[in-house]
């Protein structure tokens, strides 16, 4: 099974060293033994991601294995988004590994910018084999990087992917979340498929029922199933699925395209998938 790497170098005096890139999830699982471990990902501005992580590993006193990856199959292990304290299942139940996290922020009438949400974006490393090993399989993740290509098949494909995310707002009403998703989905789907794309915005904004609360802490999951059939899931109840192979694009856009909310965490996205390769 392939391992998730994360593309980052380690800050020089701390021993021991790791090869890099080396398992942020592997650390965990090796200090944890069998059960549940946290790893602290930072996605603050100025990111240096796994240091968080790391030093807390060192400090804790634990010997760590001095090989390069390990599988994520021994599971239990969480990564956390340090800012915000969320954190995200290294792997899901559809046995979606995790390939990046980020942080959605949003400015509130053009003045404060708050953490709306964190989110998680994953993949199945069997799917990315079998849609993009043919095309991209001879090159590195780092040759990989920023190649638009490669992110648009990846967007394009029949692959299943899920994004998670995880409100951190304390104040979002249901009514604000159909306004963003119309704002930012809307101008995916009209980037991607043109202006007439009214009545799909609605299908989806619409799932958005005004009797839905996202008190900080909801979980909302779109899903990319099989067919290009998009699954929207809030707290575990689905709501709405919807066949689009132009939704689902337009909704992966926002997480791994050329204006991705969070740029970091699109780099992190575009490595890890890379590796699966
Ligand atoms: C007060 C800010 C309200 C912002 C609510 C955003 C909630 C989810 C929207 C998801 C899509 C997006 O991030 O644009």
């Amino acid at each position: 099974m392939a391992s998730m790497r994360f593309p980052f170098s380690f800050p020089q005096p701390q021993p021991p060293q790791f090869p890099r890139p080396f398992t942020a999830f592997a650390v965990g699982a090796a200090i944890a033994g069998a059960s549940a471990a946290v790893v602290a990902v930072s996605s603050s501005s100025d990111r240096p991601f796994l240091r968080n992580a790391l030093n807390s590993v060192f400090s804790s006193g634990h010997s760590l294995p001095l090989w390069g990856s390990l599988s994520l199959a021994d599971s239990g292990v969480s990564v956390l988004e340090s800012k915000t304290g969320i954190s995200f299942p290294s792997v899901l139940a559809s046995s979606q590994k995790l390939c990046g996290i980020g942080l959605r922020k949003k400015s509130v009438l053009g003045l404060k910018n708050i953490d709306v949400y964190a989110f998680g974006v994953y993949a199945d490393d069997d799917d990315i084999k079998t849609h993009l090993s043919d095309k991209y399989g001879k090159f590195s993740a780092s040759e990989l990087q920023g190649n638009k290509e490669f992110i648009d098949d990846l967007m394009d494909n029949d692959i299943p992917m899920t994004v998670r995310l995880q409100i951190v707002y304390g104040r979002l009403s249901i009514r604000s979340v159909r306004s963003a998703f119309e704002e930012s989905v809307g101008s995916r789907l009209q980037k991607f498929g043109g202006s007439d794309n009214k009545e799909l915005l609605q299908r989806f904004t619409s799932q958005f029922r005004d009797e839905i609360k996202l008190p900080r802490g909801s979980v909302i999951h779109l899903s990319r199933e099989k067919g290009h059939v998009l699954n929207t899931s809030i707290d575990g109840q689905e709501v709405g699925s919807i066949k689009s192979k132009l939704l689902c694009k337009s909704i992966l856009d926002l997480y791994c395209g050329e204006e991705a909310f969070d740029k970091q965490a699109k780099e992190e996205i575009e490595h890890n998938v890379a590796s699966y390769l």
